[in-house]
């Protein structure tokens, strides 16, 4: 999304005719991008016309290993063939097509424009999967361009990972994917606080022991360790805010909007976002496994893209951009442009060569207004364009303080926002540019980063002590703390880059890794996170989970923690794996600023505690003692729990047990077909996995092991799945929402006649998590 701002979708779309050539246009847009030259003449015309194109929905299958085999197959082998029969109003319907460029078929693209979805029945059964599908998390509806950045980072599951610019994380879910299963770490970072929480919720489908989430600027991510060194990053995404116009297709109020002083505006902050990105990447490094960082934007202008490439490989040497050539073969794509002219004022001012010509054209000018304090009107514009008061504030002051000749000129533009001179050396041609023409999609710029040189480099020379607080943000991602610190804040961070520089520089002799960064100790704004404490592995409400659930001798108890400074199990026990722990403890984690660690795996059962209580009122002697406090596991934590799992502990079912437990929240064990009957029977009260075995079942057919979590009553069982997940799974196996809630949905839709079942079906798409932010925006 542009900037990464939430905007509503009413917000973006109200004033404007898509019919309507003139709402869907800007002079000042045709005039900067055609000065720039980004593509040549004579593909001008396609490359508007694909901008007034709505946008093709485009999907990607989220799910983990097993799950993906399945859902490709039920959208080749059923979805397709019944699309392809389709008719609307006589004629076929688009079908959907896998992305030629996604590997192994994985992501889709569906033909029809989200709206169009629903006006073939067909479609509206394709659509209704996917509404399903995406809520349990086992599709993303992302859109195609969106999908590249994670791709060209290559990404392995041992890796350390960082996403910097990582809210609502669509591009987090992927890395989680391919760090499955997780042995290195994933810290996905946001600096908007709320954002930042739709980005846990993202992630929960995914649920991962690796991850860490938190909220911090990304410009000034603090050093971290573990095992007693610095933790530097295998991989890391800069998938930095931005203007955004290369999603027009999607957002089309950017339209009357455009102007070029947004991206003049966020250009610093991209560039400083990238170069903490360089600082933080590994040095070591396997011929085969080199640590790189992709910095993208779903921007087209060269400002913010090329301009800060440049810029970021010139003041942090030893970088290199990489020849990606070789990479997703068949996605269309324009290299990076080497010249570009960025433009000063709203009304697109090319008039400047080189930042020395604008400088020189300012102090010849005795005719401008005065510099304020507050900043001339050029100057508010950039206010604007930043991407938050804070930076912008910078910005203007960056601009009040430029000196020419000693003489302080009214200036808001950058040096760096020119090409250097060196342009060529940069190789900007590896960049990669993909516009809307080439292949029906949005618009969207990546670039490939790698050490030149990644031998080890020398210890650096002692830095000096710095204190340097930590960014607190409110939600709307403006700072809160008082202008001193602030101010002390800014300080030590000149001082901190410019030590930072200067090691980039030294040569190398010995292992890097010993290297000190200077530490926070003070915190600084509100963060009101609850703790994060490991919890003693011969605690007993460990021991018990561990018995109850017959986990092998290699179940790491040590990282199980839980939220609270006690370390007592009280409502939930957190998984972490074993790196993700080394970094908890050795950084504290209001200074990391950490708002989610791990997996869920355990949580305290209700319906177990509900039974303690019964007994105690019957009389039964019924202590409060912590081994009867029963913990059950819970579905999002179950993939994470499987390896440790005795099988001989797991209940076996078939498709007739799975179906009866789809179709009541209760059945009664005495219901159930033989051998199953007796051996639930059996069992006593607790918390169970239970496995649906493979095979096929009359017209139903389970191509995989089906595990989830059940709960075991007296007389009952439950399987410990949300609705959302039960319809999904019914969908997915019976054809049919056979759930108790489904046939409840069902009935008011008959009973309500098709207008408002189709009202109903935009209410479960806008309560697929958040809508238009869960699908991706950038
Ligand atoms: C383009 S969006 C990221 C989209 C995301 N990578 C995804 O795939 O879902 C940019 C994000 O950067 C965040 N952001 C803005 N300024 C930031 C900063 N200084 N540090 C970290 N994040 C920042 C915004 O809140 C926004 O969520």
């Amino acid at each position: 999304m542009a900037r990464g701002k939430k905007k509503g979708k009413r917000a973006q779309t109200r004033h404007i005719d898509r019919n309507n050539e003139l709402e869907m246009s800007n002079e000042r847009f045709e005039k900067y991008y055609k000065a720039q030259q980004i593509l040549p003449e004579d593909e001008w015309d396609a490359f508007l016309d694909a901008l007034r194109q709505p946008l093709p929905s485009t999907f990607r299958i989220a799910a983990h290993r097993q799950m993906k085999d399945v859902l490709t197959d039920a959208i080749k082998n059923k979805f397709v063939p019944q699309l392809e029969a389709a008719r609307l109003d006589g004629e076929p319907l688009p079908v959907p097509k896998p992305i030629p460029w996604y590997p192994d078929g994985l992501a889709w693209h569906v033909g029809l424009a989200k709206k169009e979805l629903k006006r073939s029945p067909e479609y509206k059964k394709f659509h209704e999967f996917l509404v399903y599908e995406t809520e349990v998390g086992n599709i993303s509806r992302q859109e195609a361009v969106s999908m590249l950045p994670p791709l060209f980072l290559d990404v392995r599951p041992h890796h350390s990972v960082l996403d910097l610019c990582a809210a609502p994380g669509s591009k987090t879910s992927q890395l989680l994917e391919a760090m499955d299963p997780p042995t290195g770490i994933l810290i996905a970072n946001d600096s908007d606080q709320k954002r930042a929480h739709l980005l846990v919720h993202t992630c929960s489908r995914l649920p991962s022991s690796g991850l860490m989430v938190t909220n911090l600027d990304a410009s000034v991510f603090p050093a971290l360790k573990c095992k007693e060194r610095p933790l530097k990053f295998d991989k890391i995404l800069a998938d930095v805010p931005c203007s955004g116009d290369g999603t027009l297709r999607k957002n089309i109020g950017i339209w009357a909007k455009w102007n070029p002083l947004e991206g003049n505006g966020l250009h610093s902050l991209q560039l400083r976002i990238l170069q903490r990105a360089m600082r933080n990447l590994k040095y070591d490094a396997a011929p085969d496994d080199r640590p790189r960082i992709v910095y993208s934007t779903c921007s087209l202008n060269p400002v913010e893209n090329e301009a800060v490439v440049a810029a970021a490989l010139n003041s942090v040497p030893g970088f290199e951009l990489v020849d990606v050539s070789d990479t997703l073969p068949s996605l269309i794509r324009r290299p990076g442009m080497s010249s570009w002219r960025p433009a000063v004022g709203r009304d697109v001012d090319l008039s400047y060569s080189s930042y020395e010509e604008y400088c020189a054209a300012l102090e010849a000018s005795a005719t401008g207004p005065a510099p304020t304090k507050d900043g001339t009107e050029t100057e508010k514009e950039a206010i604007k364009g930043a991407d938050n008061a804070d930076n912008a504030e910078d910005e203007v002051k960056k601009g009040v303080e430029n000196r020419t000749n000693g003489r302080p000129v009214r200036n808001k533009m950058l040096k760096t926002q020119w090409p250097p001179e060196n342009t060529g050396d940069l190789h900007l041609e590896r960049c990669v540019r993909v516009y809307p023409h080439l292949q029906d999609t949005g618009g969207f710029f990546v670039a490939v980063l790698q050490r030149r040189d990644p031998s080890p480099r020398a210890v650096p020379p002692p830095k000096p002590e710095v204190k340097r607080p930590i960014e607190a943000q409110g939600s709307n991602g403006t700072k809160s703390r008082p202008a001193a610190e602030e101010r002390a804040a800014k300080k030590a961070k000149l001082l901190h880059d410019e030590v930072e520089f200067k090691d980039a520089e030294c040569p190398s002799t010995v292992d890097a890794r010993v290297e000190e960064e200077p530490e926070t100790t003070e915190i600084v704004g509100t963060f009101k996170e609850d703790p994060y404490t490991f919890v003693s592995p011969n605690d007993p409400i460990v021991q018990s989970c561990v018995e109850k659930m017959i986990l092998s001798d290699t179940f790491p108890r040590s990282n199980l923690y839980v939220r609270n400074a006690a370390g007592t199990p009280i409502r939930s026990l957190y998984l972490v794996n074993n790196m993700v722990r080394e970094v908890m403890l050795q950084t504290d984690y209001k200074r990391m600023r950490l708002i989610s660690a791990g997996v869920k795996l355990f949580g305290r059962s209700e319906l177990g505690n509900t039974r303690r209580k019964r007994k105690q009122a019957e009389g039964e002697t019924a202590s409060a003692s912590v081994e009867q406090v029963e913990f059950r596991v819970l579905h999002e934590g179950l993939l994470a729990l499987l390896q440790y799992i005795d099988q001989e502990s797991v209940l076996i079912g078939g498709v007739k047990e799975l179906r009866a437990m789809l179709e009541a929240y209760y059945p009664l064990c005495s219901t159930f077909e033989e051998p199953f009957r007796t051996r639930i029977g059996k069992c006593p009260s607790g918390s169970y996995v239970i496995r649906f075995a493979p095979g096929d079942y009359g017209h139903v057919s389970l191509s995989h092991d089906l595990f989830l979590p059940l709960w075991k009553s007296e007389v009952s069982v439950s399987l410990m799945i949300d609705k959302r997940a039960k319809s999904a799974l019914s969908l997915r196996f019976f054809g049919e929402d056979i759930t108790v809630a489904g046939r409840q949905t069902a009935k008011r839709r008959e009973e309500k006649g098709a207008k408002e079942e189709d009202a109903m079906i935009e209410v479960d798409e806008n309560v697929d998590a958040g809508g238009d932010e869960v699908e991706d925006v950038s």
